[in-house]
């Protein structure tokens, strides 16, 4: 990342708490979490649409809703996701609405006069087999997990959108690459939710009819790092407010478990007595991606909150709000 123009920086995000805040997606798992972290922060002028009230992957409405409200700030926390079988399921929906909702609203920030923009990747963009722990300079350099390939690479795309906008015209835009992400209004649809919200209610289901098993997918191998959506929220304010770098940065736990303690964790959680069952028919990703967020703690960030606790936060939220 040498001999680029990289230096564009703004004023202190936290020193302003009027400053119009434009946080896209604001009803999602992330885009809720900081929303809530702006409002105990004392942040009074938030910008917020839901997809019904603004469409971000239609250009001329992005354009319009811009001109109109022109925001200072920008965390772009709206995204189509989904866990390993949605992105295995729904391959051109994961690159096209990406890189229309990313590519219209980084585009339109930096001409409609953003001070500063973080744009969210994920760990899923570095290669299937990159050394662990998954130092930022892993990008590129081999082939992506096919689960989830066309997802990874519109990310890339944002990542290195970022990085001309700053080097073309020094506008400070920045990127964070999260690890797996849980906590409150997560997704837990049983197919295209990620493994902890899935297992969270089918355990859950499991419990409240007395059934003896419930099915995991695939081996139980696999190693992820989580990372409760408020410790997320927390650093990527941090990151706002600290951070104005090239180079993307990663936010994660540094802890990995693999899905089997995981679901064993979870099962705890929930209180279901039965056993599991592993459906080796589905997919089990990546092996093992446990990012180096080292660069984040040199700046002087480190997350809070441990896999149980978050994990018993995340379950008391769902009986409250999503249980039938
Ligand atoms: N969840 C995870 O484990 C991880 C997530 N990330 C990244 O974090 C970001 C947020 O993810 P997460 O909160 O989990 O996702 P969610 O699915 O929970 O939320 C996505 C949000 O995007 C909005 N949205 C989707 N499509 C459009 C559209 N066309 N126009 C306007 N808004 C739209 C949705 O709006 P509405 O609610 O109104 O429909 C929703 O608020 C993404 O960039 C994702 O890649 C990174 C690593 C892991
Ligand atoms: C955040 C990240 O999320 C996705 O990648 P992933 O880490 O593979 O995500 P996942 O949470 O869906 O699965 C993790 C592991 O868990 C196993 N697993 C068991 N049982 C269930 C289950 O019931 N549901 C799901 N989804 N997985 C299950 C599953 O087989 C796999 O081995 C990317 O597509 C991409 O979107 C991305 O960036």
């Amino acid at each position: 990342m040498s001999g680029a123009k990289n230096n564009a920086t703004s004023p202190s995000f936290l020193s302003d708490k009027s400053a119009k805040v434009f946080v896209a997606g604001h009803r999602g798992l992330v885009g809720s979490a900081i929303v809530r972290k702006l409002h105990a922060l004392g942040f009074t002028s938030l910008v917020l649409r839901t997809h019904a009230e603004l469409d971000l992957t239609c250009q001329a409405d992005v354009e319009s809703f811009f001109a109109a409200e022109k925001p200072q700030f920008l965390i772009l926390a709206a995204a189509k996701v989904g866990g390993i079988h949605a992105n295995n399921t729904y391959p051109a929906d994961f690159i096209a609405v990406n890189l229309q909702i990313q590519t219209n609203v980084i585009d339109a920030a930096y001409r409609f006069g953003v001070k500063k923009l973080l744009f969210l990747g994920s760990s899923c963009i570095y290669p299937k087999f990159a050394p662990q722990p998954i130092p930022e300079n892993a990008l590129l350099t081999g082939p992506l997990e096919p689960t989830n390939e066309w997802y990874a690479i519109a990310k890339i795309a944002g990542i290195k959108m970022c990085q001309a906008y700053r080097i073309q015209y020094s506008w400070d835009a920045i990127s964070g690459m999260p690890t797996n992400l849980y906590g409150p209004h997560d997704n837990f649809h049983p197919e295209n939710s990620h493994v902890l919200p899935a297992l969270m209610r089918r355990f859950h289901e499991a419990k409240v009819k007395g059934a003896e098993e419930v099915v995991v997918w695939g081996t139980g191998s696999p190693l992820r790092e989580f990372l409760h959506v408020d410790d997320l929220a927390d650093g990527v304010v941090f990151m706002m407010d600290s951070y104005s770098g090239l180079e993307h940065v990663n936010v994660g736990s540094g802890k990995e478990v693999t899905i089997k303690e995981l679901a064993e964790l979870v099962k705890e959680v929930v209180g279901f007595e039965g056993r599991l069952v592993w459906d080796s028919t589905k997919p089990d990703g990546t092996p093992r991606k446990l990012m180096d967020s080292s660069k984040l703690a040199g700046l002087g960030w480190t997350p809070k909150i441990s896999l149980k606790d978050g994990l018993v936060d995340t379950y008391s939220w769902y009986l409250e709000n999503v249980k039938q």
